[in-house]
């Protein structure tokens, strides 16, 4: 199978950290975040190239072109983040056909390892695409306003969903397309899939490919930089 272009949704603000700055662009083992996100993937023997949806006034993109032997090219990204994806999606080279799959990881998980990237590759390439997940390994509440637990929910067959995801470039446009004309909010590609009738293959990855969400995130993120690889 040809190496695969990935899109980076990377246009998000940032509000639950709270920095002065979107949270790509804050120091993570004296780097930019992202600059840690884009060198894992570039580093990939099965990527062929990223694409990077920014935000419309970023001022921080260092500018780059290639890395690691490369294509690095960008674009405006949009108001949510299933937005930036399919801004990301339109703008893959011409030669990407619809038909080819592709990547998507948040520009906010810097911590994704090498050999779950092959492995979601290898085995959602084998059915209709898919995604890193982890299944759920805690108790589960259902908590009411009061933050009271009222119930304890079934965890099985739970899981969480991580990036990548990968789907046929077509298929997950006009999936992205098809949910935002219902007017129906999806948090990832893959519910945008479930949305269209596809089930996407939940792919077991490990559980330090963390989503830098909170300031707390960015110490646990640079003791797991140096530990997953
Ligand atoms: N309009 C948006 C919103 C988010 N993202 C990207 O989607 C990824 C996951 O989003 P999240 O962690 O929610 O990032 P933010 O939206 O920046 O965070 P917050 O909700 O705290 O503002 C990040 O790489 C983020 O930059 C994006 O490209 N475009
Ligand atoms: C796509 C995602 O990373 C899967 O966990 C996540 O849904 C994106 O972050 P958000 O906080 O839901 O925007």
């Amino acid at each position: 199978m040809a190496p695969l272009w990935c899109v980076i949704p990377a246009a998000g603000r940032g509000t639950r950290v709270g920095g002065d700055c979107p949270k790509q662009y804050l120091p993570l083992a004296g780097r930019a975040l992202i600059l840690h996100t884009l060198e894992r993937l570039a580093s990939h023997p099965r990527i062929a190239g990223l694409m990077v949806a920014l935000a419309a006034d970023d001022a921080r993109w260092p500018g780059i072109a290639h890395m690691g032997g490369k294509p690095v090219l960008t674009t405006t990204g949009g108001g949510e983040r299933a937005d930036s994806v399919l801004a990301g999606l339109r703008a893959l080279p011409a030669d990407v056909g619809e038909h080819e799959f592709v990547l998507v990881h948040d520009a906010a998980r810097p911590c994704v390892r090498a050999a779950d990237i092959e492995r979601l590759v290898e085995l959602a390439s084998a059915v209709e695409g898919g995604l890193l997940g982890a299944p759920l390994r805690d108790t589960l509440k259902r908590a009411d306003e009061r933050h009271r637990s009222v119930r304890t929910e079934p965890r099985e067959q739970r899981w969480r969903a991580f990036t990548p995801q990968m789907f046929r470039r077509g298929q997950l446009v006009a999936a992205l397309e098809a949910a935002s004309r219902a007017g129906v909010p999806v948090s990832d590609e893959a519910m945008a899939m479930e949305h269209s009738g596809v089930a996407p293959l939940l792919v077991e990855g490990a559980e330090d490919n963390i989503k830098v969400t909170t300031a707390a995130d960015f110490a646990l993120a640079e003791f797991l930089l140096t530990r997953t690889g």
